[in-house]
């Protein structure tokens, strides 16, 4: 089922054109990674999709309908980000309350075993949490509203390790339970990689890719080996990363291998690994496959 459809969306602030062209479609049970540079053009289009913003041009359909100024399809969205607490007196159970009032599917019970999950103290008032706490709250929101779309818009960065791994797991348990649309917009590509279903890859307000993760990560190979047999191998192929430990190396390539390099490989005992999505990641986003 498509949850959301862009067709040729364009943003411009003023002069300066943030999104271009924009086409691509989402369906209702995946996890989506959208990546980026700084600047990419992520939070511009995440906006769109929430309908804070109008784009400039171009369609955007959510369940089938126009959802600026739509009351029914914005409910249908959520859109997490790190808000600015620093004038909310609200307790966090009162700011939940308010939340859960115009959000069909909000869970509260989930939302308070999350809370208690992220040791966030309910009665406290927002304001007087810590940031990575702020952030525990509106990764509890984007959770337990169960919405058909459900955007994180880099929330974890503040975050510390065992608060985002509780996250990562409670995400993947709700999305089993509950499938929908979740994009999350991050710059924690390693961490972050095996949420993933599809990944979308902005750069300079256009769409360089949209893919599914797997064919994504099939894109290349790691050749690990020793040193002279590796060098020898990889000679002619686009090189991502290089690490050398001793006389072993270890050379990430961009492409396919032939069943004829997969022979050769084996001769010289060298080992073909997966490509970590980081390395595909700065790979396309600096400009160097263009
Ligand atoms: N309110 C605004 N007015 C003018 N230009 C803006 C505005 N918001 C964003 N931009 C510009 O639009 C472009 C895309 O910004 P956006 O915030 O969408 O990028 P991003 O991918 O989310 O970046 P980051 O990873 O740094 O958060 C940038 O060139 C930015 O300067």
């Amino acid at each position: 089922m498509t949850a959301m459809e862009a067709k040729n969306i364009s943003l411009n602030y003023g002069y300066d054109v943030a999104l271009q062209n924009i086409s691509f479609q989402l369906e209702g049970n995946k996890i989506y990674g959208l990546l980026g540079r700084n600047g990419a053009g992520k939070t511009s289009l995440l906006s769109i999709i929430a309908s804070f913003r109008q784009q400039t041009a171009g369609a955007l359909t959510i369940l089938g309908q126009v959802p600026f100024e739509n009351a029914e399809i914005m409910q249908q969205v959520v859109f997490a980000y790190n808000k600015n607490y620093k004038e909310e007196s609200d307790k966090v159970k009162d700011l939940l309350q308010g939340i859960a009032k115009y959000r069909p599917n909000f869970n509260m019970a989930y939302a308070e075993h999350l809370l208690t999950r992220f040791q966030i103290p309910q009665n406290k008032k927002m304001k007087q949490l810590s940031k990575g706490m702020q952030a525990a709250v509106d990764a509890t929101i984007g959770l337990a509203s169960n919405a058909p779309i459900t955007i994180f818009d880099e929330i974890y960065a503040g975050m510390d390790a065992p608060t985002r791994t509780i996250f990562y797991e409670e995400l993947l348990k709700s999305q089993e339970e509950c499938p929908r649309a979740i994009i999350m917009s991050t710059h924690l590509v390693s961490e972050m990689e095996y949420l993933f279903d599809e990944v979308l890859i902005l750069h300079k307000g256009t769409m360089v890719l949209h893919e599914t993760y797997d064919e994504l990560i099939s894109k290349g190979v790691t050749v690990t080996g020793r040193a002279e047999d590796v060098d020898i191998f990889v000679q002619n192929m686009r090189q991502l990363n290089i690490k050398q430990l001793g006389g072993t190396k270890a050379v990430t390539v961009y492409g396919h291998l032939s069943e004829r390099q997969y022979q050769e490989a084996a001769k010289l005992g060298l080992e073909i690994g997966p490509v970590a999505l980081q390395d595909l990641f700065i790979y396309l986003t600096e400009g160097g496959h263009e």
